[in-house]
């Protein structure tokens, strides 16, 4: 496990760790071996800049992801193909994009759950996911099923806005069986998309991540739950509410989708109303950047040193250097919230927002993980006398959610190929020297 390191409030990122309680762990001979589980729709995403002409006569509603027939996936295929539209094809799918990005960023395991096609010739779709795939990321417990993995057309339109058409081959097909419940239940996560809740035609991958849920439940695995797109929010919110209220330990959603769940357009207000559901939100705002919302211990909340930020609750960030903690692990529960602008206010040129908001989520989970691994190789330490759900406070997991979207911005695939740098070439050497 690479720890998420050291950060410095406008910039950021690793640095050589000096905590006292890091030299501690380097002691200990066995280490205890910390990874999250993710379930996903097997995807492979096929990104084509495409006019709103294209989307109007596929009857693809700009900005969802919507099913398609086979008949209507060849049709635009061949269109793409023809017109040499396609720019690339990537590994997708929101929860592999998170696990490989996790893997990544923490050099470290991550388990997926989900359909691999029996035979896979070389070249084919199914062939792509595996190659694109993190080798940290463990696929071996992924469903064999005859038939194609799942096709994500990326639809990238003049404004930037994305545009998914599934085609799901055979990517709803995991059964409750293939989920194992000592690999649940040994994890520090466990992660799941809204998307995940659509099956169809007597496909039961809806029943596994219900299993996988109550797997979690049982052994206290915090569930985190990515909202997807908001049209599939907007169909039934109230339902979403309570499968969010009695599941759910983490949300994490954009700004369109917390308007589709909470009815606030203000992400600040969205993120808090989402709070009354769960336990820690993060709500990714494009430009605007990154909300944390989530509660601490009164006792142990600690006082930003930052400006205190104007906002529909006035300086709402003044406890933002507080460690988040579940709700039922406070006496006095207080909520916290952070936030961070785009980290150098977003590349130079962005070349595709594909897959940010996965990024972030993938920072956070590393966070997370990095808590139950110290917790488990330094369980004396001072950290962990109050349990806390993350290493770090709102404040440190929203840079480094923040750095890492940045990341993904400034490439062209939703999946990160390297771990951040270990020093920001954006830092003074004297911050490196401290
Ligand atoms: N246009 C942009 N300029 C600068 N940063 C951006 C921009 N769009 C996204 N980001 C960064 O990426 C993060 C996630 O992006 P967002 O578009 O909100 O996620 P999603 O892909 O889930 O919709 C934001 O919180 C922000 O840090
Ligand atoms: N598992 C599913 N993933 C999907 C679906 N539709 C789109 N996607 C994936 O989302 C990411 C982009 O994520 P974002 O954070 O930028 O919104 C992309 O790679 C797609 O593969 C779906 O129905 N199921």
């Amino acid at each position: 496990m690479k720890f998420p390191g050291q950060r410095k409030s406008k910039h950021y990122f690793p640095v050589k760790n000096r905590d006292p309680l890091l030299a501690q762990m380097t002691q200990q001979p066995q280490r205890f071996p910390t990874y999250i589980t993710g379930i996903d729709q097997t995807l492979v995403d096929i990104e084509a800049k495409v006019g709103d002409e294209l989307l109007e006569r596929y009857a693809l509603p700009k900005g969802n992801s919507t099913l398609i027939d086979d008949e209507k996936a060849h049709a635009l295929y061949s269109e793409l193909k023809t017109n040499k539209l396609v720019s690339d094809e990537f590994a997708g799918g929101t929860i592999g994009n998170t696990v490989h990005n996790y893997s990544i960023l923490a050099d470290d395991r991550s388990v997926l759950f989900g359909v691999m096609s029996n035979n896979i010739e070389v070249g084919s779709y199914a062939y792509r996911y595996l190659c694109n795939t993190s080798s940290k990321v463990d696929l071996n417990y992924l469903q064999p099923v005859d038939g194609p993995i799942g096709r994500c057309f990326t639809l990238i339109s003049e404004c930037g806005e994305r545009t998914f058409a599934i085609s799901k081959g055979a990517m709803d097909k995991l059964t409750p069986e293939y989920i194992d419940k000592d690999i649940v239940q040994g994890a520090s996560a466990l992660i799941l998309t809204a998307y995940l809740m659509r099956a169809s035609d007597g496909d039961q991958i809806t029943d596994a991540a219900l299993k996988a849920i109550e797997y979690a439940k049982e052994a206290e695995v915090p569930v985190v739950l990515t909202l997807g797109t908001r049209f599939l929010i907007e169909e039934d919110p109230s339902w979403w509410k309570s499968f969010i209220k009695d599941n759910v330990t983490i949300l994490a959603m954009n700004e369109d989708e917390g308007e589709a769940l909470t009815g606030f357009s203000d992400p600040l207000l969205a993120s808090e109303a989402a709070l009354e559901l769960c336990d820690l939100v993060l709500t990714t705002a494009g430009p605007l950047g990154l909300y944390m919302a989530g509660y601490t211990e009164d006792s142990e909340k600690r006082e930003t040193s930052h400006t205190l930020l104007p906002g529909m609750i006035p300086e709402f960030n003044r406890y933002e250097f507080s460690r988040p903690k579940l709700k039922a692990a406070c006496d006095t529960p207080i909520k916290v919230y952070a936030h961070i602008s785009p980290y150098m206010g977003g590349p130079e040129k962005i070349r595709n927002t594909n897959g940010a908001g996965d990024g972030a989520l993938a920072a956070l989970l590393h966070d997370l993980a990095s808590n139950t691994f110290h917790k488990a190789n330094v369980p004396g330490s001072s950290k962990h006398k109050r349990d806390g759900l993350c290493y770090s406070s709102f404040s440190q997991v929203c840079k480094y959610a923040n750095r890492v979207a940045y990341e993904v911005l400034a490439q062209h695939s939703p999946r990160l190929s390297r771990g951040l740098p270990e020093r920001e070439d954006s830092l003074e050497e004297a911050y490196w020297e401290r």
